[in-house]
């Protein structure tokens, strides 16, 4: 596994490998941030790792999951890796990426050389330029860095303690990702570099062909597909033959708007919990949610919901009450299954089963129903089905999503 991390399938880069030691790197996001956001900022050093492999063998190591402030379940959610949420060898179709359990075997003692911290500029902005200094941390914790006696900077580092780095500075930072690129091949000389806070750097091209490469790579985890699969099977009569969903390798999958059919079923995204107190005004009451999908499925002539939300039991079951005839399902694991994929596997199936739908409607720019849009682009739905929102019950004739459409060249 570590071996074909390498391989790129390029001629050319292979080449370069040989001449050239890989690097490594690795990112990490600021911890208030959710999966979703999570999700996203992937792409963005995704797109940079391939950029640095035009001239030099660049690998991304894979910044483990955990201590996610939303999956707050009582068992352990840290140290895990990203496949037990995504297909690794359909990223790599894009960048060479690792895990970072084989990053420490490979290295063969728990060492980074490099960590840039990034950071804004001392007192803001006023106008936008790329510019990158590295500087004194205007965060007085370090971003929780500290060094040891014998020198070493110490962090928590996903989990793993043990891990220390060589060399610690804080990094002024406006720019887009690839923006960083001449300070990483020039400016630095450790073989790996770790980057907290990437989502300091921007998209190099938000929604353009590198964005839609790196987002499609993105597939997955089967294990967690099948059980999407199994559940659109039983509960809503949605079979990929039947709705035109069938998934191919991503790198041969070019679908044309209005292709997917979907299941007979409309699914929500129900954002509740913490964005009831930062977008109150923007959701929809439970009764207001229900009055929209009834609607719905009268528009559309449907008799089943599939409701993907992190509502707590007694919303659910709230919004349910105030349907009569309409089917309302939402997937609830199994212990087992939890336990194996945790929070973060059961958001995937849930946007996956949602992916599935005739008619998609989701929250107000959350990140979550974002992702859930993207598949549905990826998948061919006409985008009249994918790019919608629910509206705050004061405001019925909200503004809707921009459609974010899918560019493949
Ligand atoms: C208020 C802001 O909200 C932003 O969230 P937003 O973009 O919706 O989306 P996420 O960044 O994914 O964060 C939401 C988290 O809540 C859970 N969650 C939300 N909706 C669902 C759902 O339909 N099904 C399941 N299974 N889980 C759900 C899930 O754990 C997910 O990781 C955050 O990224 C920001 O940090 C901040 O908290």
């Amino acid at each position: 596994e570590i071996n074909t991390a390498y391989d790129t399938g390029n001629k050319d880069k292979t080449t370069f490998a040989e001449a050239k030691a890989v690097r490594y790197l690795l990112y990490d996001v600021n911890p208030g941030e959710g999966f979703n956001l999570r999700r996203d900022v992937y792409m963005r050093v995704a797109n940079l790792v391939k950029f640095l492999n035009e001239d030099e063998p660049w690998v991304l190591v894979l910044p483990p999951w955990g201590r996610l402030y939303h999956w707050q379940r009582d068992v352990e959610q840290i140290k895990i890796p990203w496949k037990t949420f995504f297909d690794l060898d359909s990223l790599r179709q894009h960048i060479p990426v690792i895990e970072f359990e084989d990053y420490l075997k490979v290295r063969g003692e728990p060492v980074i050389d490099e960590v840039y911290y990034l950071q804004g500029f001392k007192g803001g902005w006023t106008h936008w330029e790329e510019k990158l200094n590295i500087t004194e941390c205007l965060d007085s914790r370090s971003g929780g860095f500290r060094q040891d006696d014998d020198g070493r900077w110490r962090h928590w580092f996903f989990g793993y303690e043990e891990v220390y780095a060589k060399k610690f500075a804080c990094l002024s930072y406006m720019g887009h990702a690839g923006f960083i690129k001449p300070f990483l091949m020039h400016n630095t000389t450790g073989r790996s570099v770790y980057i907290p806070q990437a989502e300091e750097m921007l998209h190099d091209r938000y929604g353009h062909k590198g964005y839609w490469e790196a987002r499609r790579s993105m597939v997955f985890a089967k294990h967690l597909r099948d059980i999407g699969d199994e559940f659109r099977a039983k509960h809503l009569t949605s079979t990929d033959q039947e709705d035109n969903t069938v998934l191919e390798d991503w790198t041969k999958m070019r679908r044309k708007h209005g292709e997917a059919k979907g299941g007979p079923y409309i699914a929500i995204h129900l954002r509740r919990r913490d964005y009831l107190w930062a977008r109150k005004d923007e959701l929809p009451s439970l009764k207001g949610a229900a009055k929209h999908v009834k609607k719905l499925l009268k528009k559309y002539d449907l008799l089943k919901v599939y409701v993907a939300t992190d509502a707590p039991k007694e919303e659910y079951e709230e919004f349910k009450s105030y349907f009569k005839k309409a089917e309302i399902y939402r997937y609830e694991p199994t212990e087992e299954v939890f336990n194996k994929y945790k929070d973060g596997g059961i958001a995937i199936i849930d946007q996956w089963i949602a992916a599935h739908a005739r008619y998609f409607t989701g929250s107000h720019v959350s990140t979550f129903s974002f992702r859930i849009q993207e598949e549905r682009e990826i998948l061919g739905f006409d985008p009249e089905m994918t790019f919608n929102r629910m509206c705050g019950d004061k405001d019925q004739d909200c503004e809707q999503p921009t459609k974010w459409t899918i560019i493949y060249d």
